[in-house]
């Protein structure tokens, strides 16, 4: 049993849910060596299942990413009529056509799931029903008005007037009125939900992006049939979706997610001695800033066999450990990298030096406020942080002690990236719950395990 702290006193705070909490702590690792793959990409699984919906005929998703944020996406594609179910190691949606999606029975539940809520509000947006939208404590905690402001000026009701999070009654309208908006915050949920909305208007519906986001939603419409431009205009992007289109049922890989790849990437690096290569990797551009930040840190890592799949880049990722040293992370990289800024910060304890991240304003309304929870979690176990603003620096100071309780507020991300950072602090260091990490990647540790991590569930003291 190793030195595990007392987590008692803080693992019951702020978990306003019914499933049981468990504390999870990673034990200091022997050098991580292997292949792997990763589960599939969460946020081409969430747009794969709701674009099949949406189109006429089937739609065949290999690779799909089997996690609860993803089913709730898929339990409320069958809610509202389409056929989402699994045959063998395919996902198959029978989809309803733009427009064809009938009213539910009850309520939508999107758990833990923002991307879910938001896109699926673009569609609600474009059908004659009236349909009542849950989360868990995090979900109901964030910010919907800056999807319900750009769908209500097309049409969409709040039937509680003023009120802008979760859970809300939404009226749609099958004559939606299409609008040009200019995204107010750098959010691919927000662009993808007015874009899905924009299907069902009569018209051309634009989004003006200032800084780019991840563009999945245009590329896997295109896939479908849709009619998507992307226009650059001075230092934007004008993404213009023709209304009242027709899509069609495709076949749709999936490839392994960064994002999760993230954590592996994080731990072979760090351990010394690690060589690791995870197969299979999305590579979008609007996906690897992490990457090249890590590079740019001095961090060993090669892309190879580099390749198209479903209109997607993809590669094998190959991490050994490496000496890493700290960088500036520009502000503008944030939207490349928005959901591994907390792995990056513990990482950058062991760095030489200091790291500052920029431009982290829309940290702090993810499933937690990631940069205080970052800051949190890393102070709890002895780094030098600073948060000043929208920016979080962090001094390298020989690693972390550990030692500390990670306090991770419904949030997967705190979680792997502390349980990451725990396989080569001094001390163990125990999340006060894990159960969320099956929010998004449900084979964390045992991948973790096969390539030579080790985890312990600590007893309440
Ligand atoms: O569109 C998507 O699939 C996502 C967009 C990002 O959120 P924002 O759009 O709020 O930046 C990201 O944090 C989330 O994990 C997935
Ligand atoms: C922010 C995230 O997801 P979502 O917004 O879909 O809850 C995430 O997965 O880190």
């Amino acid at each position: 049993m190793p030195d595990a702290p007392n987590f008692l006193t803080v693992w019951k705070v702020d978990l306003n849910t019914t499933a049981t909490p468990k504390p999870l702590s990673s034990l200091r690792a022997a050098p991580l060596k292997g292949r792997v793959r990763v589960p599939g990409d969460k946020s081409i699984s969430h747009r794969a299942l709701i674009f099949g919906a949406l189109a006429t005929g089937t739609t065949r998703i290999t690779g799909l990413l089997e996690a609860e944020d993803v089913i709730n996406t898929a339990k409320a594609v069958n809610a509202l009529g389409a056929l989402a179910e699994k045959r063998g190691d395919v996902w198959e949606v029978k989809g309803r056509g733009v427009g064809g999606l009938r009213s539910p029975d009850g309520p939508l539940d999107f758990g833990n799931s923002g991307t879910g809520a938001r896109l699926m509000m673009g569609v609600v947006a474009g059908h004659s029903m009236t349909v009542v939208m849950t989360g868990d404590a995090s979900l109901s905690r964030r910010p919907m008005r800056r999807v319900l402001a750009p769908l209500m000026e097309m049409g969409l009701e709040v039937l509680e007037p003023g009120q802008e999070k979760l859970p809300l009654t939404l009226r749609g309208t099958s004559e939606l009125t299409p609008i040009v908006y200019v995204l107010p915050v750098p959010s691919a949920q927000v662009k993808s939900a007015v874009l899905i909305a924009g299907l069902h208007a009569a018209g051309e519906t634009t989004v003006v992006e200032r800084e780019p986001t991840r563009d999945h939603t245009e590329r896997m419409l295109r896939h479908f049939g849709a009619s998507v431009r992307t226009e650059a205009k001075g230092l934007d992007t004008h993404i213009t979706v023709t209304g009242h289109a027709e899509l069609v049922g495709r076949d749709v890989h999936v490839p392994g997610d960064p994002s999760s790849a993230a954590f592996l990437a994080a731990a072979a690096l760090l351990v010394p001695g690690s060589d690791v290569t995870i197969e299979g990797v999305l590579t979008n551009p609007t996906r690897i800033g992490l990457y090249t930040t890590l590079q740019e840190m001095g961090g060993d890592i090669t892309f190879l066999n580099e390749r198209e799949e479903g209109g997607e880049p993809v590669a094998d990722i190959r991490i050994r450990a490496s000496r890493l040293k700290g960088v500036r992370v520009p502000a503008e990289r944030a939207p490349s990298m928005i959901d591994e800024y907390p792995v990056l910060a513990a990482m950058s304890a062991f760095a030489e030096g200091q790291t500052q991240m920029d431009g982290l304003a829309e940290l702090k309304v993810k499933e937690s406020d990631r940069l205080q929870a970052t800051a949190a979690g890393l102070e709890a176990n002895g780094a030098v942080v600073r948060v000043d603003g929208d920016s979080l620096t962090v001094t390298g100071n020989g690693g972390l002690k550990g030692g500390g309780v990670v306090a991770t507020h419904l949030d997967h991300r705190i979680a792997m990236a502390f349980l990451t950072a725990g396989l080569v602090s001094d001390k163990p260091i125990v999340v006060d719950d894990s159960t969320m990490i099956a929010t998004s990647f449900p084979e964390f540790r045992q991948l973790m395990e096969t390539l030579g991590a080790r985890y312990d569930e600590p007893v309440a003291r």
